[in-house]
């Protein structure tokens, strides 16, 4: 039944998808890191879903260039740039922050490597959110995300304004990707092949639960197993190898992040049954020192409205999980004792 559940659950972020909805409620989006690599594409992708009506692009640097350009766009959300030093007025009245800033990584780096520069980027961002629009629901997409979502939680914590429903990483990225490398070897549409990724979002701590998978069988175990496993948990490296120093993945994350935050409004427009994956604040692995932990959840009118299990692993998952933890532990108090030395 839970393998049903779990499969089901990410069913909406498998296939392409273009934006539209028939409830349209007023819904004022932030872009924190508009001008960047996945910023500038995020934005335009916003801009063309119907359930935006303001859109909100800052960045501390361009961000009025590139609402200009976007602005234009003949789509409802009426779009503003701000400058640096406008940070706490581009929040004002944001129901939802997704946060694309921060430095991307070169070959040779891991996600943790940018931990020095993006942690303290990341609470910044958050201080501001907690004090101008602290019931927004954040999305963060700054890596290393394992770390930079516990740091936003400590940061609302300590502001007294948490509220675990609404904070997001977003994995959306992996979960696109297993489904697209999927598809490809077992020449299903990708809209019909959904694989939940649950963990984290960096190496082993990306877990792809295959056995759930329309197609998981044909690459059940094995060499062929092993490769598939391989290229979903590192898929961000192939993207920063090929890019050659020039950055990683931009447009494949924009769009895995306009997705997400679309399902995000539909369910907060009242929509039932969304669902999706990402890295919450989650009861399953807490026991082990793992506060946050991607799974496939509900999404309601406040955010999280359910943590959905796993359902049945096969046993190279559960290899693969028993990897995941450890190192999303160490992640998660990384980012945690961090921000509590530097608030
Ligand atoms: N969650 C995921 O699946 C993925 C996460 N990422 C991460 O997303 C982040 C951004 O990547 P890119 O867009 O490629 O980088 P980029 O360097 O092209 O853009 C980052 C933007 O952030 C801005 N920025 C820096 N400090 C800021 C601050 N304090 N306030 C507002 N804006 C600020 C910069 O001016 C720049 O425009 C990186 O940390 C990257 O590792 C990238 C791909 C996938
Ligand atoms: O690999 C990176 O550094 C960017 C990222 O998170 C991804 O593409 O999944």
């Amino acid at each position: 039944m839970f393998a049903r559940q779990a499969l089901r659950s990410v069913k909406a972020a498998a296939g392409p998808r273009y934006f539209s909805s028939s409830a349209i409620n007023n819904k004022n989006v932030a872009v924190l890191g508009a001008a960047g690599g996945i910023g500038q594409p995020l934005s335009l992708l916003l801009k063309n879903d119907p359930l935006v009506t303001s859109l909100r692009l800052y960045d501390i640097r361009l961000a009025p260039g590139v609402a200009a350009d976007v602005s234009h766009v003949n789509t409802p959300a009426v779009t503003t740039g701000y400058k640096a030093d406008e940070l706490e007025k581009a929040l004002e009245g944001a129901e939802i922050v997704v946060i694309p800033a921060g430095v991307p990584r070169k070959p040779g780096m891991t996600r943790d490597d940018l931990f020095n520069t993006n942690a303290s980027i990341v609470r910044d961002l958050a201080k501001a959110a907690a004090k101008v629009s602290p019931k927004a629901h954040l999305l963060i997409i700054s890596n290393p995300v394992n770390s930079t979502v516990p740091i936003v939680a400590e940061v609302f914590k300590k502001a007294g304004v948490y509220d675990p429903k609404k904070l997001f990483g977003v994995t959306t990225l992996d979960v696109t990707r297993a489904s697209t490398f999927l598809s490809g070897i077992t020449g299903n549409k990708p809209a019909d092949t959904v694989v939940p990724v649950v963990g984290g979002h960096s190496g082993v701590t990306i877990v792809p639960i295959l056995s759930q998978a329309n197609g998981g069988d044909a690459v059940a175990k094995g060499e062929n197993y092993d490769k598939l496993v391989h290229r979903i948990q590192f898929g961000g490296d192939e993207v920063v190898k090929a890019k050659d120093g020039a950055g990683s993945a931009t447009l494949s994350m924009a769009y895995a992040a306009a997705v997400f935050t679309n399902s995000l409004l539909k369910a907060l427009n009242g929509e039932k049954g969304i669902k999706e994956c990402a890295y919450v604040d989650s009861p399953l692995y807490k026991d082990q020192g793992v506060d946050f932990f991607a799974t496939p959840i509900t999404l309601g009118s406040e955010g999280v409205a359910e943590v959905n299990p796993i359902g049945p692993v096969s046993a190279e998952e559960e290899k693969l999980l028993e990897a995941a933890i450890p190192e999303l532990a160490k992640n998660i108090k990384k980012g945690v004792e961090w921000v509590q030395a530097n608030p």
